[in-house]
């Protein structure tokens, strides 16, 4: 994991502060990430302005940080935050007008996303670093239309972004370097971990990850192989576990014994070649994807969306605090 130093994007004028300096975030689409994003930042202490183009993107923004202000009072406010340094403003430019900072959470088009982030290029301050929250994009592909491509980066986050602490910096081939390392640093003192991507990879490196899981996982209902249920625990009981302690490439190793991985890949290397993934994703027929919500829905077994909201928050509040992430206790964090 890199995380850099702070210096202005190179192209155009320099950034107009350092990322320590930042005060005001926009926010700009604010469904469950770009609310997410909001939340997050205003725990941390920042004035944030939101916009959204959708007639009840105001109201629905607000409940949704409301939903997750008691998650964020668990792991801590920053002095001076409050959801009444929230600001929904009426029009995008107004909302990134005086912005420091700028995170995109619009739809998954890229068409959309081209035509937007040409947009905020075109409003926001000079040398403003604005970063989307795509899964997977690339920015090369989606910074074709901006006047100043140097200064528009990817910053992927995780759901939710206030309690995930990781997130994926990277440019295209027109971003600035600079940009890239403003980014990072900015996310890394408004509390997030950072990897910085020294180039585009498809996926970035944990969505490439959880795609080839949520493939194999999508090709066993589709095959009736696992239940949605089935799929589920079989990573909740299992491998989830160590997941939150230990990536899989340090649990594997431990696979090995006194041996460690080198014992692991002698071991278990040549399995590798065995047909254990079907590597191609299923069709999303009409029956596969009636059979996953269906599945979800008895999964849920009655808990709204709103219930498993809470569920997920404190547990990976649990999590956090039994990994060391978060201090266990008043004491502990005093100290
Ligand atoms: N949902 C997830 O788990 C994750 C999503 N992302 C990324 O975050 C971005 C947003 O995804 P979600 O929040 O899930 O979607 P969402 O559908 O919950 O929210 C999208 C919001 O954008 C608004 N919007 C529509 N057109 C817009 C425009 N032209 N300009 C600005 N806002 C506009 C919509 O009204 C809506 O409120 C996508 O790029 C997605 O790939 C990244 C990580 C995780
Ligand atoms: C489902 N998703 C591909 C949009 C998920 C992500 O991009 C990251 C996450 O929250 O797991």
């Amino acid at each position: 994991m890199t995380v850099t130093p702070s210096p202005a994007p190179t192209d155009g004028p320099a950034a107009p502060c350092a990322p320590e300096d930042v005060r005001r975030v926009a926010c700009v689409g604010a469904g469950v990430i770009g609310g997410g994003w909001a939340a997050h930042f205003l725990a941390r202490g920042y004035d944030v302005t939101a916009w959204d183009p959708a007639p009840d993107a105001a109201d629905r923004l607000r409940r949704l940080v409301a939903a997750a202000w008691p998650a964020l009072e668990q792991l801590g406010l920053a002095d001076g935050a409050s959801q009444d340094r929230l600001t929904v403003t009426a029009t995008l430019e107004e909302a990134v007008a005086e912005a420091q900072f700028v995170q995109e959470s619009a739809p998954e088009k890229l068409e959309l996303k081209r035509d937007l982030l040409a947009r905020l290029d075109a409003a926001t301050p000079a040398g403003t670093v604005i970063a989307s929250s795509t899964s997977g994009y690339p920015m090369t592909d989606m910074q074709t239309e901006a006047a100043a491509p140097g200064r528009l980066v990817v910053g992927h986050p995780f759901n939710p972004p206030y309690l995930i602490p990781l997130v994926e910096v990277v440019g295209g081939d027109r971003t600035a370097p600079a940009a890239v390392e403003w980014a990072s640093r900015f996310y890394a003192v408004a509390g997030k971990s950072v990897i910085t991507m020294d180039r585009e990879v498809p996926g970035f490196i944990a969505n490439r990850l959880q795609e080839a899981l949520w493939r194999e996982a999508l090709h066993m209902v589709a095959n009736g192989e696992a239940t949605v249920q089935e799929i589920d625990a079989s990573i909740t009981e299992g491998p989830g576990l160590r997941w939150a302690v230990m990536g899989p490439m340090l649990t594997f190793a431990l696979a090995g014994g006194e041996g460690g991985m080198a014992h692991m890949l002698d071991h278990f290397g040549p399995s590798l070649k065995s047909p254990w993934t079907r590597l191609e994703a299923p069709e999303l027929d009409r029956a596969l994807y009636e059979a996953v919500v269906a599945g979800c829905e008895e999964a849920a077994d009655g808990r709204s969306i709103a219930d498993l909201v809470a569920e997920r928050d404190r547990g990976v509040i649990d999590v956090l605090r039994a990994t060391g992430r978060l201090p266990r206790s008043a004491e502990e964090a005093a100290r």
